[in-house]
């Protein structure tokens, strides 16, 4: 007999669920097209697709239930030439798109924690 074991998904309910993620999502996106810093490497983003596969993500990461079935962090990101600069900015604009749903710091800051790692992976160029 298989036991599922028991998922935490305090941070996705917290998030707003799927549909909170998804309306962050699209501020997030709508913010990163429009940042005078990071804007331009997302010109020829689609900008619901992009939506939707952060939301995917988000979502798994912080115990939803869903399945993201994007690009790993690094083949989605090789030859972007992400420096740290263009990392900080992206996380600053998300910082103000979780400010802008009313999304509580100490959620932000789970958050945060769990994409901070994806800089190895994210960041290519000094
Ligand atoms: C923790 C930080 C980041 C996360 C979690 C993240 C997440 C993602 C995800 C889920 C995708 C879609 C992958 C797919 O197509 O399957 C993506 C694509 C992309 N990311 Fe990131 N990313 C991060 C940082 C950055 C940074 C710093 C930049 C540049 C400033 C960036 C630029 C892009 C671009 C240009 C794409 C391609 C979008 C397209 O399909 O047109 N990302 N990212």
């Amino acid at each position: 007999q298989t036991v599922a074991p028991v998922k935490n998904d305090a941070l996705y309910q917290a998030l707003g669920g799927t549909a909170g993620l998804k309306s962050l999502m699209d501020v997030f996106v709508a913010g990163l097209k429009a940042d005078a810093r990071i804007g331009d490497q997302f010109k020829d983003t689609k900008s619901s697709y992009l939506s939707e596969q952060l939301t995917n993500q988000v979502c798994v990461l912080s115990g939803g239930p869903c399945t993201y079935d994007g690009e790993t962090m690094k083949n989605a990101h090789a030859g972007l030439k992400i420096n740290k600069g263009h990392f900080n900015a992206l996380v600053e604009v998300l910082q103000v798109s979780m400010d802008a749903r009313n999304i509580p710091f100490s959620t932000q800051n789970q958050l945060l924690a769990l994409l901070a790692p994806m800089h190895r992976d994210v960041i290519t160029v000094k």
